[in-house]
């Protein structure tokens, strides 16, 4: 029995790859206004993957039918759509599959770790609380801040990723992400939700955020987001004394 399903020219593979150099490029141009940034540390990235092949990926993202959301409809959240990690994204498109692959690959982490200074970045494989997100009209997502461990890997959570996917978003469908101060009295600043459009941003006890009015877009649109999260483990006084390889040398045999 094989464990793989093919979907296309076995040879073809995925279509795009990020790449080194320019990611490397990216990282320097913003990693001060990262640092710099209020009310704490994150930085919008705009063009990130570029027009055709974000339009393509907009395209494929799944609508409100697809089979394997689910929804959550809550004071603090209604309308969203995600947990497609559930089916370990089944049905979703292989473009997609590959970019949160891509997300959590060497290079994404190489570049996170230049932009933001944090060491040792590791990506959530299994995307807890991450994927695919998609708010419908009239949905929220009330000011928060984010869960803040990986227990089952007792990682601590340290970034979190979101990359737009919404053609033509219009600023008078509301949707902007607004993060607001410590003390919760000012929002200083927003972020759409527009197509090709990365953000990242640091954890924090107080790093408020959320896109608190209902939306107004369309009937038949949502605001759609691929969401990352990424973690750093802690030093453990448990934890065995480093060591390079031990060569066995057999007696006998
Ligand atoms: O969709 C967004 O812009 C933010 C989502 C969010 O707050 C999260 O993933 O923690
Ligand atoms: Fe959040």
């Amino acid at each position: 029995m094989s464990v793989a399903k093919l979907e296309g020219d076995v040879l073809a593979g995925p279509s795009f790859f990020l790449q080194r150099v320019p990611l490397r490029e990216v990282a320097l141009a913003h990693r001060s206004a990262y640092a710099a940034a209020r009310p704490f540390p994150h930085v919008v990235v705009d063009g990130f993957l570029g027009n055709p092949l974000a339009s393509a990926l907009a395209a494929v993202f799944p609508d409100a039918m697809h089979e394997g959301w689910k929804r959550r409809d809550h004071p603090e959240q209604a309308a969203r759509l995600g947990q497609l990690q559930r089916q370990a994204f089944e049905g979703v498109h292989g473009s997609l599959r590959h970019l949160l692959a891509e997300f959590s690959g060497m290079l994404f982490l190489d570049f996170l770790e230049k932009l933001t200074g944090i060491q040792g970045l590791i990506p959530d494989a299994h995307f807890r609380g991450a994927g695919l997100h998609l708010t419908l009209r009239g949905g929220h997502l009330a000011l928060h801040t984010d869960f803040n461990r990986d227990r089952f890997r007792a990682l601590t959570r340290r970034l979190s990723v979101l990359y737009y996917l919404n053609p033509g978003w219009d600023p008078s469908w509301g949707g902007e992400l607004e993060l607001w101060n410590a003390d919760v009295t000012a929002c200083e600043a927003r972020v759409l939700p527009q197509l090709d459009r990365l953000l990242v941003m640091a954890h924090g006890e107080t790093h408020w955020h959320g896109h608190p009015k209902p939306l107004s877009c369309p009937e038949g649109r949502g605001r759609a987001a691929v969401a990352a999260y990424f973690y750093t483990a802690e030093e453990s006084p448990e934890a065995p004394t480093p060591h390079s390889a031990k060569w066995a040398v057999p007696s006998g045999g």
